[in-house]
Order: structure tokens, then sequence, then C-alpha cells
């Protein structure tokens, strides 16, 4: 703590900028020279410390001090590249917002909705280290990528845990053939004979922060992991590695490699997440503000997603009575009721009401569900329209990350 606050004065007082701080970070590793003062301290352009100080403190303390750091815009991080980028940047036209880029080759940008975001372009790993080293207040990336990079750390909120894309899970991967034939189990793969303290199962993936605790969870003590950057398929065939554990979505990697899952193989399942520094949503009102009109448009677009409108007439003498037939006979209510006015006809020069027109939104998997019920309750030529937004009274989600906030 006394190391925390020393370190806050002297960076507030060097008035060390966010890149100054991560530039600060790595020279502490080159410097030879350190001082015996008690503390760590800033000094002219030179970082020193006490020899007593392990680099971890300071790396965590630098870490900390960086969201301390004033700035007046808050900073969104989004994937530069991978399947993750383009599925980023379509959701959030798809809520009216366009970040717009100068040039591909650019890091940073803007939306022009949002006029104090700046919005970076880092690697998915460095979407969640700049996160928490509180660089960037926000981001969107892969779940898979929040745990491994995020280490449970409690600096690390998740806003929106569903964002509808780049949905996978993690999972471990065996040959289908030799000494794996008759393997389908976690269990009867931890108990193979051939696993033993001098020749561990080699396991080869990108995940050793949660391969590791996975592995360690489940009990088995004879595992190596090893790590390569992608196509870790390969590895069995090529005698590198005995299993792997990887991203998978359709599995057809996986078949086309001559490897299986296994049940309780399965470590995470993942998909594009909204998630933010706790201490920036915490500190900075603007931060949350931004956090708040983003989560409001996200999930009254992917809400919307999944619903139709549905127009109907319906034959009936009152309102009421057509409310009823509507919520008796129907699965559909709407979002709080039916919305239903008169339509209005005219008849030898007399105007009446014999129809009413009804409004409800319906879950696409079950529209003709709802046409068939709504004719056998009355209705007659139905009108279908996709829904663009539901943006409800406030979304449980913010009421949940103000309770998480709290806490
Ligand atoms: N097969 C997949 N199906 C769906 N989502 C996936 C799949 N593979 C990866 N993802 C998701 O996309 C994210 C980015 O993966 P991708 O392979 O595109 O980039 P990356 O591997 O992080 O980047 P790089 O190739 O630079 O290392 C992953 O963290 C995961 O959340
Ligand atoms: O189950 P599937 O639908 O086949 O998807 C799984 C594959 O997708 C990812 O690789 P990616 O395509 O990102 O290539 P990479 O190895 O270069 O990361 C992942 O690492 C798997 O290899
Ligand atoms: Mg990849």
């Amino acid at each position: 703590m006394a190391m925390a606050s020393s370190c806050h004065q002297v960076m507030l007082q060097a008035g060390v900028a966010t890149t100054q701080l991560a530039l600060l970070s790595s020279s502490f590793h080159s410097t030879s020279s350190c001082s015996s003062s008690s503390s760590a301290s800033y000094l002219g352009s030179k970082l020193c410390c006490n020899k007593a100080s392990s680099s971890l403190l300071l790396r965590n303390c630098i870490r900390k001090m960086a969201s301390i750091v004033e700035r007046e815009t808050v900073r969104m991080a989004l994937p530069s590249k991978g399947r993750m980028a383009e599925d980023t940047l379509a959701l959030l036209q798809e809520c009216e917002l366009s970040v717009r880029k100068l040039n591909p080759r650019q890091y940073i940008a803007d939306i022009s909705e949002l006029k104090n975001v700046e919005v970076w372009f880092q690697r998915a790993s460095d979407v969640v280290r700049k996160l928490r080293s509180g660089d960037v207040d926000m981001g969107i990336v892969g779940y898979d990528m929040v745990r491994e990079y995020g280490e449970d750390d409690e600096d690390l909120i998740i806003i929106h845990d569903a964002l509808g894309f780049g949905e996978c899970h993690l999972g471990i991967g065996i040959p289908t053939y030799g000494i794996f034939e008759n393997i389908s189990s976690l269990s009867q793969l931890a108990a193979m004979p051939q696993w033993t303290e001098d020749r561990p199962l080699r396991v080869v993936t990108g995940y050793t922060y949660l391969g590791e605790k996975f592995f360690q969870e489940k009990g088995l003590k004879h595992v190596q992991l090893s790590t390569a950057d992608g196509a870790l398929e390969a590895a069995p065939a090529m005698g590198t590695a005995d299993a792997i554990l990887d991203l998978v979505s359709s599995g057809t990697t996986l078949r086309e490699n001559n490897l299986k899952e296994i049940n309780g193989g399965a470590v995470l399942s993942s998909q594009g997440v909204f998630v933010a520094n706790k201490r920036a949503l915490l500190e900075r009102k603007e931060v949350l503000d931004v956090a708040h009109e983003l989560l409001e448009r996200f999930e009254a677009h992917l809400t919307a997603q999944g619903q139709f409108t549905v127009v109907a007439n319906m034959r009936g003498s009152s309102a009421e009575e057509v409310a009823e037939r509507i919520l008796e006979h129907t699965d559909f209510p709407g979002l709080q009721g039916p919305t239903i006015s008169p339509v209005y006809t005219t008849k030898n020069g007399n105007i009446s009401v014999d129809y009413y027109a009804i409004v409800i939104c319906v879950p696409k998997p079950k529209l003709y569900h709802a046409v068939r019920q709504l004719r056998k309750a009355g209705g007659s030529g139905v009108l279908v329209s996709p829904l663009t937004y539901i943006f409800d009274e406030e979304t449980p989600r913010y009421r949940n990350l103000l309770a998480a906030l709290k806490s």
C-alpha cells in the first residue's frame, strides 16, 4: 500500500503519461543503477529503485498507476486483426456507431457519435493486457482472451458477456488413432499408463494459464504444456505433442487432422464480450457513461436481432375483447402486452370498427407458430418486419454492473 501511494505521488508529480509509464516499466528491467532510497522514485528520466523492491511489485505498481494518469478521453480497444476484428466493427456499425479509421494501417480511430471516445486497434491479447494496466478503459475481445490474459484479475469486469459472435470453446483434442483409439473421456486419458513423471502427456496450447489451471483442478499430474502460435492441430501427427488444447468451433479442423474431442475435455465456452477496467468505471464518470451507452446500444440491437415485429388485423368487438383473445390463445403477448388499435373502415358511407390491428414481437424461430396461433385466434392479414432495436427501461446487465462496482 505504502509502495502504491508513494508511486502515485511520484508519478503525478512527474506528470508521467501512460505511454511513458510503459517505457518506465521496460526501462526498469534494463537499468542497473539503483539508488538506496526506500521506495521507487522517478528522478529526471531515470527510474531508480531500492534493491529490495521486487521488479514484480514495481511493475504492478506502475500498472495500477496508469489509470490514475489524467486523461480526458475514454479509450476503447478493439481487435486489430483476426476473425474478431471484422465482427466487432460490424456489431458497432449495426448499433449506428461507425468506427472511422483514416487508413487501414492506422491503429487509432474515432466514432463520430461518441465524441470523447478514442478507439485503439490492438492484438487480442494486448487488448486484455492494456485493460489490466489501465491504458485503455474498455474493449471488445473473446472471453477466452479475457480469461487467459486476464489471469482472474479483479480489475477486469465483463459488462456484456454474449455479443453473439466468435462463438467457440476451448477444448482438448487427441488423435483418433493409435493408443488413443479407445479413449473418449478425460478420466480415461488421465488413467493411461503411458504418462509418467519422465514421460508426461505432452499438450500443445496457446492457453497455458487456463490449461495449467484446468489440468491441476482435474488432478492430472503428469502433463507437460508447450506453446505454439497456430496450426496446433498438426502437432500430434508431427509427433511434437500427444494432445492439443485449442479453440473449437465447427470441429472441422480437428476432424481434418484426425483428432477428436473427449468427454470432460471442454475447458471454457467463449464468444465476444464487452469488458472494462473496474477502476476506470469507478473513478471516472465519463467512462461509466460511455459504457452505459454502449451497453444499451448492444442490448437494444442484440435483443431485437432475434425477433420480428408482427402486425395483424383481428376481427373483434372491442380492443379489450381482442386483447383477451391474444393473451389467452397465443404465446405472444408483446413486450408489456399487445398494442391494439382500431382499424376504421367505411361501410355504406358510415365509419365503423370491425377490426383491430395488433402489434407484437415474436422470436424468429417461432414465427410460423405465431402466425398459425394468430389466425386461429381470428387474425387476418399478418405483416412481418424485422425489428431493429428494443430499448428496455433499464437493462438488467447495467443493474448487474452497478452492483458489481459496489462489491
Ligand atoms: N474457430 C473459431 N470460431 C469462432 N471464434 C473463434 C475461432 N477461433 C478463434 N475464435 C475467437 O476469435 C478470437 C481471435 O482469434 P484469431 O485466431 O482470429 O486471432 P488471434 O489468434 O488472436 O490472432 P493472431 O492470429 O494474431 O494470433 C479468439 O480469441 C476467439 O475468441
Ligand atoms: O472448429 P473449427 O471451426 O475448425 O475452428 C477451430 C480452429 O479455428 C482457430 O484457428 P484459426 O483459424 O484462427 O487459425 P490459427 O491456428 O492461425 O489461429 C482455432 O485455433 C482452430 O484451429
Ligand atoms: Mg488464431
